[in-house]
């Protein structure tokens, strides 16, 4: 059992070393992200399973706090309102649960960023086109070849590692690294200070 513990560690190590060819990416959400909410838009999340869970943590940092005192920032995770997602999958189908809400809840300048780890979730993928129709810059975050997600977002981060769990660990080390250097520049910059 040990062996394998270590293995798993070894592997993680490795997909995190590998991270380093994308940190332009990761600044060039970072500054996107600071934008947007500078100029009163929010950040959206999507994404299924483990993937759903790390959307309602990433909102959570930005609306509460990730390491530094300031104000609310504007994040929605789509991915916890139970009587939302029941009766879209019931009265319009799974694959509408995401795309619904960002017709009803998106504006123009927002920021949409949608997690897969496969790039290939139909429901994920269905939320992309109204995302776009409403001027909304849409972000994936997934792994392995990419999937659909990469070539249907405007910026995609694409974990270099076909294993599911380890594209998610980075998944969350890369959103940690996100809300750190948002929170950072609005702080800096003075927009998040508490308060509108
Ligand atoms: O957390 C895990 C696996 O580690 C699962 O819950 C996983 O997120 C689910 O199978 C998702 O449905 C996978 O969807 P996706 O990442 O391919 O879009
Ligand atoms: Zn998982």
């Amino acid at each position: 059992m040990q062996t394998h513990i270590r293995s798993i560690f070894t592997t993680h190590l490795e997909v995190v070393r590998r991270l380093d060819a994308l940190v332009p990416d990761i600044e060039r959400l970072a500054r996107r992200a600071a934008d947007c909410l500078t100029a009163g838009g929010r950040i959206f999340w999507i994404g299924n399973g483990g993937s759903a869970a790390d959307c309602q943590h990433l909102a959570a940092e930005l609306v509460g706090r990730y390491q530094r005192e300031r104000g609310g920032l504007a994040s929605i995770a789509l991915t916890t309102d139970s009587s939302i997602l029941t009766s879209l999958g019931n009265d319009f189908g799974f694959e509408a649960i995401f795309a619904r809400q960002v017709e009803a809840l998106c504006h123009p300048g927002d920021l949409l960023v949608a997690l897969s780890t496969s790039g290939n979730s139909a429901n994920v993928l269905a939320a992309l086109a109204p995302a776009a129709a409403l001027g909304v810059y849409r972000v994936g975050l997934t792994g392995g070849s990419g999937g659909r997600l990469k070539d249907e977002t405007d910026l995609c981060l694409v974990v270099p590692s076909d294993n599911t769990a380890r594209i998610q660990e980075a998944h969350i080390l890369i959103g940690h690294l996100i809300c750190d250097l948002v929170e950072t520049r609005l702080v800096e910059i003075g927009l998040a200070g508490g308060g509108r």
